[in-house]
């Protein structure tokens, strides 16, 4: 195995109990597909302070940290790469503002049985289900390119050990 570099990302899926909040991005990583908000954690910040900084830079909703639940970890490595994207995963459903699009992300609302997963990473349609369903979850996918997962591993968890 390759001895990666691992590095602290942010996602966040706002929802009610019909729809989820999607932002469409336009550039940079992942361009083209429909994702949660989110980047990388800076140096300083906890996972929840980057998580809620992000949510307001790509689609202007303000929470406060401590509002974002912590419901995923996902690890994201690739054939052609060094980098091992940790990736936390928050959802909430306590915001102030009206979703905007930005310079990163076009935000639309989809109705939770109209995920559109053909325009979207290929893991989420694994563990979208899972979070849908409000349970917590684990785990790790290894990608050739974009498009194609090579090997995984997914599982429902009852708690984080942090
Ligand atoms: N396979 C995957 N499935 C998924 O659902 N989300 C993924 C993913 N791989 C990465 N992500 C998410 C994590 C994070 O929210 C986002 C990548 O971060 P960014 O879009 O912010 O990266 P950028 O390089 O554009 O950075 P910033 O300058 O920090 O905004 O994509």
């Amino acid at each position: 195995m390759k001895n990666y570099i691992r590095k602290l990302f942010t996602l966040v899926l706002i929802r009610d109990k019909t729809r989820v909040l999607l932002g469409y991005k336009k550039r940079g990583f992942g361009q083209g597909r429909w994702n949660g908000f989110g980047g990388k954690v800076e140096a300083g910040e906890t996972a929840q302070e980057a998580a809620a900084r992000e949510l307001g830079e790509e689609c202007r909703l303000m929470t406060a940290p401590e509002n974002l639940t912590k419901v995923g970890e996902l690890e994201f490595t690739f054939e052609e790469s060094d980098t091992l994207m940790d990736v936390k995963i928050f959802t909430t459903n306590t915001y102030t503002g009206i979703p905007t699009e930005t310079d990163e992300m076009r935000p639309e609302w989809f109705p939770l049985e109209k995920i559109p997963y053909s325009h979207m990473w290929p893991d989420d349609e694994l563990w979208y289900p899972i979070f849908l369903r409000g349970n917590k979850f684990k785990g790790a996918f290894h990608f050739k390119g974009h498009d194609i997962i090579l090997s995984q591993s997914l599982s429902e968890v009852e708690a984080f050990t942090n």
